[in-house]
């Protein structure tokens, strides 16, 4: 195995973990890292994931050059801008700049410096998510009329992602109509290549199936169109994957494998404000201790709380399986948030989360862990001190068992296993059946 032939820099550590589950199943050897790796991973494919979702543009756009460089400079053949198949973002968002800064280290490296362009679709078909016309669905529901109007940090209001991305950007929006992908073959790349050379600084692909996909990733790797940044959700990337591995050797060399985790204790975390993960929430059969962030505002309750209750239920019940969850209503988020700040009442909930998590691993003997929510496992990652996760079976779609690697951080010698939740997925049961494919 040489240089990496798929490099994806992710905007949250939930989503790269889904975008890695969509390149393992097409059967490339698939590495997660928690920022540019330090050493060089033996894999087909690297995912930087990085925690830039919400984070000012200028600073997105930092962290992801950083890791472009570093995959490009290792020889990635191909570079992709993984965001949310839901768009997630603002009116300062940063895809858009993110793509333009990515676009033009790609345009670099190819030699056209004046011809950047970004190329993509959050369209994850898999998970219901579906772009037709420009306009991003989410099952059979507009975006702007689904439960993303009500997300925490980046609630979406307007469902034409033509105009969400030319708000966040400096470049021109094509679009890449549906007719047009169905059709796929020659029209498709002529589509393409009149939109470049039309000077779009960014094409939008609609998709609605994984056929139109596979069709946008036979045209985009033809060789034969114009050098782009490409992008999107987990859909696309898959897609990219499975024509990347279609033309590798049978024999070719094996990829480092996942340690084997030791027996130990499973632990539910959650902070995702989802409508799905309130499901899961409800229909958790366990114990549920719930964490009300105001009481951990007025330090009336605290991470220690948590883990003196956990150690005493441990000694009762061994092989319980706890859930631990900040998951509230919107009214109720929205009533916290006016109180104590937004961001006050996201940091404070990832915060005692992740001291949960190092604690419960450190102390009690916690092997296996889901967590629920791309901001909080983010945090309950970095509180772990995970550097690199290995990628396994995946519970639901998108939703990969991982194994964090040997010496990362505090998990020390015994590797744990994460299944690191994005809000919006997963069955009503998978805080029950998750544990089935557990490593
Ligand atoms: N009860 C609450 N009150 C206020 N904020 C909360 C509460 N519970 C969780 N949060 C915060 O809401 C945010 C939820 O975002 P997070 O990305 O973790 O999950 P999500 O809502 O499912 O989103 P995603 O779809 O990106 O995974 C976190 O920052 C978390 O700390
Ligand atoms: O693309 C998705 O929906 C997920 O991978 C994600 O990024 C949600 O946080």
């Amino acid at each position: 195995m040489t240089a990496p032939l798929l490099g994806i820099v992710a905007d949250d550590l939930t989503g790269a973990c889904d975008v890695a589950a969509a390149a393992t199943d097409a059967g490339l050897h698939t590495v997660v890292s928690l920022g540019p790796p330090s050493g060089t991973p033996l894999a087909d494919c690297i995912v930087v994931a990085l925690k830039s979702r919400t984070a000012e543009p200028g600073i997105a756009v930092r962290q992801s050059l950083e890791s472009g460089r570093w995959l490009l400079g290792h020889g990635t053949a191909r570079l992709y801008q993984k965001y949310c198949s839901t768009f997630d973002s603002t009116d300062r968002g940063n895809i858009g700049p993110v793509a333009e800064a990515l676009a033009s280290i790609v345009a670099e490296r190819a030699g056209t410096p004046d011809a950047a362009l970004s190329i993509g679709t959050p369209a994850t078909p898999q998970n219901g998510r579906t772009q037709y016309l420009g306009h991003l669905f989410v099952g059979d529901r507009l975006l702007s009329e689904s439960p993303l109007r009500d997300h925490p940090l980046t609630p979406m209001g307007d469902p034409d992602l033509v105009r969400v991305l030319a708000r966040q950007s400096t470049r021109s929006v094509g679009l890449l109509p549906h007719p047009v992908v169905r059709a796929g073959g020659d029209g498709l790349r002529a589509a393409l290549r009149r939109l470049a050379d039309s000077g779009a600084g960014h094409v939008l692909v609609d998709a609605l199936d994984d056929d139109d996909l596979d069709r946008v990733a036979a045209a985009l790797l033809a060789g034969d169109g114009p050098p782009a940044l490409l992008g999107g959700g987990a859909g696309l990337a898959g897609a990219l994957a499975r024509r990347i591995a279609e033309s590798l050797p049978a024999d070719r060399e094996g990829a480092a494998l996942a340690p084997a985790v030791p027996a130990g204790r499973r632990l539910l975390l959650s902070g995702s404000a989802s409508a799905r993960t309130r499901e899961q929430v409800a229909a958790f059969p366990g114990h549920v201790r719930t964490l009300d962030p105001l009481r951990l505002a007025d330090g009336s309750d605290s991470a220690e709380t948590v883990l003196s209750e956990l150690a005493g239920r441990f000694a009762g019940h061994p092989d319980d399986t706890v859930l631990v969850s900040a998951t509230a209503d919107p009214d109720r988020v929205r009533a916290v948030q006016a109180q104590l700040g937004t961001a006050a009442a996201a940091e404070l909930v990832e915060r005692e989360l992740g001291r949960i998590a190092v604690g419960a691993v450190d102390d009690l003997g916690v092997r296996r862990l889901l967590v629920a929510g791309g901001e909080t496992s983010g945090a309950v990652a970095d509180a772990l001190g995970v550097r690199s996760l290995f990628v396994g079976r995946s519970a639901a779609p998108g939703v990969p068992w991982t194994v964090a690697g040997h010496r990362d951080g505090r998990t020390g010698a015994d590797p744990i296993a994460l299944l690191l939740k994005s809000g919006n997925f997963g069955g009503p049961d998978l805080f029950s059946t998750a544990w089935e494919v557990a490593p």
